[in-house]
Formats: structure tokens, C-alpha cells, sequence
């Protein structure tokens, strides 16, 4: 589960230092979905880097899956890390890895069997709709083919936490749909899910209670 109480953040290095986030307390149940919605710049990305781990809040506690990780220390987090799934904005690909090694990560820091890993590999590849596509460098792909490999490096460890950016941003309407019968899936087997995004037709087409933020404050919840 997630739980943040009164989570500030303040981007407070260089000349753009601002308060992005102020004092959001929401919970969510484990296995539960939400969407994060909001206009530009409310802090959506913010937040989602925080539920990933990659950001310290400022001020507030947060609990996610059972680790108080506003007290925790670094050895810990990286544990927790490993039970999150994150499909980033700008997709993070590593540039130096095939597909498949970058689709293989998350199984590999398990220390998982290589013959296991690359029948998972093969078959998360086939999913998204890049059967046979293991050896390509990422750089050789198109945006929307890049950002489907960043779903199936997020989501091929069935994390118990899935948290999206705009994961639809560079897909054609079917893939983006595609795309929420996976996380769909996964969330029925009990992965809690959060997926940013600015697709109204998307939110239409899968209702499901949502967090709204503008200004970096949670103005509704529900
Ligand atoms: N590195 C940074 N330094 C200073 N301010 C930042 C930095 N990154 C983001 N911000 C500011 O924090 C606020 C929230 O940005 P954030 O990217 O979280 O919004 P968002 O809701 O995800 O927007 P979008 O929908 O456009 O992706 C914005 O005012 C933004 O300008």
C-alpha cells in the first residue's frame, strides 16, 4: 500500500527553486488503481518520482509496501526498489544495453536463472509487439517502440507497485489501450497501479478513481 502524510517537496537547487509539492496526504490499498491527473505542471512527474524512489521529500512520512521509507536508510530502499515498477516519462532506456538486456534488468537484480530470463524476456516482447526485437539497441527504435520496451522493463518482475508517466504519450490509440489491459491484469493480481497522463480518452475508456493535482496540491481524491 501507499500512504503519505503531509509530503512536501522543494526543487531548491539552481534558479527555477520552487515548493513543487505541498503537503499531500492520500492513501492507497494495496492492489488498488488511481490515476494522477492534473494540468501541466502540477506536479504529477514530482510525485511520481517520489513514489519511485528516485526523490527525498522535503517534509512528511511516507509508507510504501509496509517500509516507512521517509526514515529509511539507502540499503533498504534499494531493496524496496526492486518490488516497484517504474515506466518513466522520457522512457530511461539504457543506451548501452540491447532490448532485451534492458527488458531483463529487474529479473537479473533477482538473481534470476538466465534460461527463466529469457523465455520471460521473449515472452513480455512478444506482448507489447516486439517479438524478436532482443538484440536492437533502444536507439534504433521509434519513440512509441521505445516507450512499450520501457513498459515491458516495468512491469516483467510483476511489481507489487506499478507507477506510470504518460506511458501512453507516444502510442496509437490501440497500443495505449493494449497497454491498459496489461496494467489491468496486473493490477487483478494484486499490483498496486498509478499512471499519470493527460489522455481523456484513455480515462474515459477505464474509470477508475483518481488523484487530481494543481499548483502541487491534492484538490481531489476520488
Ligand atoms: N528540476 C527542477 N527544478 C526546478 N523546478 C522544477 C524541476 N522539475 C520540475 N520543476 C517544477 O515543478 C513543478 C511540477 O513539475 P512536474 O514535472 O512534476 O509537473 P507535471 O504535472 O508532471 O507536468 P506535465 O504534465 O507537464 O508533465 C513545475 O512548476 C515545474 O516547473
Amino acid at each position: 500500500m501507499i500512504s503519505l502524510r503531509d509530503i512536501s517537496f522543494r526543487h531548491d537547487r539552481g534558479p527555477r527553486a520552487a515548493t513543487a509539492l505541498h503537503a499531500i496526504s492520500f492513501d492507497v490499498p494495496q492492489g488498488g488503481f488511481r490515476w494522477l491527473l492534473g494540468p501541466s505542471g502540477a506536479g504529477k512527474s514530482t510525485l511520481l518520482r517520489l513514489l519511485g524512489l528516485s526523490a527525498r521529500a522535503s517534509e512528511g512520512e511516507m509508507t510504501l509496501l509496509g517500509v516507512l521509507t521517509t526514515r529509511a536508510r539507502r540499503p533498504a530502499l534499494t531493496r524496496l526498489r526492486r518490488r516497484i515498477g517504474v515506466v518513466h516519462q522520457d522512457f530511461a532506456l539504457l543506451p548501452d544495453l540491447s532490448v532485451g538486456d534492458n527488458v531483463a534488468l529487474p529479473l537479473r537484480l533477482q538473481d534470476r536463472p538466465e534460461d527463466e530470463i529469457a523465455d520471460a524476456v521473449a515472452a513480455m516482447l512478444g506482448w507489447v509487439g516486439l517479438a524478436g526485437r532482443e538484440r536492437d539497441a533502444p536507439a534504433r527504435l521509434s519513440g512509441g517502440e521505445q516507450q512499450r520496451v520501457a513498459v515491458a522493463r516495468a512491469v516483467i518482475h510483476q511489481p507489487e507497485l506499478l507507477l506510470a508517466d504518460e506511458p501512453t504519450n507516444a502510442l496509437q490509440e490501440d497500443q495505449g489501450r493494449r497497454l491498459m489491459e496489461l496494467f489491468n491484469e496486473l493490477n487483478a493480481m494484486g499490483t498496486t497501479v498509478v499512471v499519470a497522463t493527460h489522455n481523456e480518452s484513455l480515462v474515459q475508456r477505464y474509470p477508475g478513481r483518481a488523484l487530481w493535482l494543481d499548483g502541487g496540491r491534492l484538490v481531489h481524491d476520488g
